[in-house]
């Protein structure tokens, strides 16, 4: 059976809950739930804290885990990056009053407070800084107007927290973090259960990002039609009663789909349509 940790709460918790449901795989009803057995689908999920996911990982007591790649990070754990999920997007960023940090170099001997102690000190050593680093639990905006630190290192999605805290990002961000499927280093990358698993939650992916679009297009203009809409390998062409016409089937990016509809209808395109994927293996 398959052992996969899940974040039991925060930020990834909900998404990660909703993506594994839209696999195909059953989900705790209740959040004070901390395993869950899935016979059908040969699957125990265990309910852990996102921060702990990556140590469980490592030690290969579970083989498989989803968190953020910050956390990951974070933990110098031996475990690794197999799948990036696109949710739980982030930036990690240091901040400070408006004026007093504009470079890093302005971080030499004052005291950053973070709750990600193993990203800012490996930064700051890779940059060769000498400033010193304070751990706190959360809530680390308000450590400068405390007194505990002159600057933070934080994760920052809008900027809201920065704002209301009167404070501002100082210099380029220190990653980029969204939710990850993780594995433990050196794992076999094989195995039929854990392939499976990935192809799953791969096809939620396309599955969200992309839509079935299906247009009618005189046989002179398909070329450029084909042009707009060339699919993941190649578009279906069907023929149509009416010989100078063919219909057309391809998956275009959701994102892109009203822009293309636009471009196949100044074509000559017409009943152009597009509809939802549910569910999908490329
Ligand atoms: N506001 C946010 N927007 C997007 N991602 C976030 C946000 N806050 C935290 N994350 C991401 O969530 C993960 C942290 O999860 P964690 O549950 O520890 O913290 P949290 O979501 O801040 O919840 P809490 O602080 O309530 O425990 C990290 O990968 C982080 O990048
Ligand atoms: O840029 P924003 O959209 O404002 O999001 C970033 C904030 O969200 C998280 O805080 P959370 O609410 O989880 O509190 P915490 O500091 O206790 O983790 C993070 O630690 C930042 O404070
Ligand atoms: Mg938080």
């Amino acid at each position: 059976m398959l052992r996969i940790a899940v974040p039991n709460k925060g930020s990834l918790s909900g998404p990660a809950g909703e993506m594994l449901h839209e696999a195909g795989y059953q989900q705790r009803k209740a959040s004070k739930e901390l395993v869950l057995v899935d016979p059908e689908n040969d699957v125990e999920f265990f309910y852990l804290r996102p921060r702990d996911i990556a140590i469980y990982v490592s030690s290969g007591r579970l083989d498989i885990g989803i968190t953020g790649r910050d956390l990951l990070l974070d933990s110098g754990a031996r475990a690794e990056e197999v799948l990036p999920l696109g949710f739980a997007r982030s930036t990690f960023r240091y901040a400070a009053k408006p004026g007093t940090v504009s470079t890093l170099d302005d971080l030499a001997g004052l005291t950053v407070a973070t709750s990600y102690e193993g990203i800012v000190a490996k930064h700051l050593a890779d940059k060769g800084i000498d400033a010193s680093v304070v751990h706190l639990d959360g809530a680390v905006e308000t450590a400068i107007e405390l007194g505990v630190a002159q600057v933070i290192a934080d994760v920052v999605e809008t900027g809201t927290s920065l704002r209301n805290a009167g404070l501002e990002i100082a210099g380029e961000p220190i990653l980029e973090s969204e939710a990850v499927v993780i594995r433990r280093t050196g794992a076999d990358p094989h195995g039929p259960k854990v392939q499976q698993f990935l192809r799953r939650l791969q096809g939620v992916l396309v599955a969200r990002s992309y839509v079935m679009m299906d247009y009618d297009i005189r046989a002179e203009h398909l070329e450029q039609a084909v042009a707009l809409t060339p699919g993941l390998e190649s578009p279906t062409i069907s023929p149509l009663h009416d010989q100078g016409w063919v219909a057309v089937r391809s998956m275009v990016r959701t994102t892109e789909a009203q822009r293309i509809m636009d471009d196949l209808y100044d074509l000559g395109a017409r009943a152009i349509l597009t509809t939802g994927i549910h569910a999908c293996r490329l």
